[in-house]
């Protein structure tokens, strides 16, 4: 699907087979739970994303260390594929002022909502404030985005869509309904090239460990985590 066909990507929501609705822990992306499992939404304050703020291994976590975050050195992010914010969210509890992303309105909504959520829990309203989400195609937006917005880009997080990344079955449902959304990502050497344009230290690209890398210049640097690894284009190095 290219850019192009953005506004064509909430199809499963024109034809009925998902619904946005809000409940009273916030908004819900769901459709039929035999096919898309449990409704979606974005919790930043509760759940994973907690658990991970409280025990997640900072500076150590795979995403940080492809983001260059290190002792004294906390480089601002554009992720330009943002998804469900919890990369992005990890980034920003560790300090750093994040730019995020994301093309598919319905997704970029569920974003605003846990966002806004977020923002109302003391816990949680310092980290978000360093969280700046855009609703747009960083495939063919990606230098006016950046420019409309506070945030450096030092260093460009991309994150996209990859045919069966995963092997649970309770994710696999959950991917699904992503995919019925977001589609395969296939633009994502375009997304690339631009992410390389703006970016002023590095680009890095989050892969399924045996995925081959994006179509393009070869990346400079590879971090293995146990189930993904990061791709690293890096323009210069991060200095404290
Ligand atoms: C695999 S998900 C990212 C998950 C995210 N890293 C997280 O932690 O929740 C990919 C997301 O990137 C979005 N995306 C892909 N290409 C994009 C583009 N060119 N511009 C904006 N968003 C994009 C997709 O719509 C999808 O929501």
């Amino acid at each position: 699907m290219s850019g192009a066909d953005a506004s064509l990507r909430d199809g499963a929501l024109g034809r009925g087979e998902l619904t946005l609705r809000r409940e009273a822990g916030g908004l819900v992306l769901a459709g039929d739970p035999a096919r898309y499992g449990k409704p979606l939404r974005v919790d930043f304050v509760e759940g994973r994303a907690a658990h991970r703020r409280r025990f997640g291994g900072g500076r150590g976590q795979l995403v940080a260390r492809a983001c260059g975050l290190a002792a004294g050195i906390t480089p601002s992010v554009i992720d330009a594929t943002a998804g469900l914010g919890r990369d992005a969210f990890v980034l920003a509890s560790l300090g750093a002022e994040v730019l995020l992303i994301e093309r598919v309105a319905s997704i970029h909504a569920l974003l605003a909502d846990g966002l806004a959520r977020a923002a109302r829990d003391p816990e949680t309203a310092a980290i978000v404030a360093r969280m700046h989400l855009a609703h747009g195609d960083a495939t063919h937006e990606l230098a006016a985005l950046v420019a409309a917005s506070t945030v450096a880009p030092q260093v460009v997080h991309l994150d996209p869509m990859f045919p069966h990344r995963e092997k649970s079955a309770l994710v696999k449902k959950e991917m699904r309904l992503f995919r019925e959304l977001a589609g395969n990502d296939s633009d994502a050497p375009r997304l690339l090239e631009a992410a390389l344009d703006v970016a002023t230290h590095r680009v890095v690209v989050k892969r399924p460990r045996k995925a081959p890398p994006i179509e393009g210049p070869a990346p400079h640097h590879v971090i293995d985590g146990k189930t993904s690894r990061y791709d690293l284009y890096v323009h210069r190095s991060l200095k404290a």
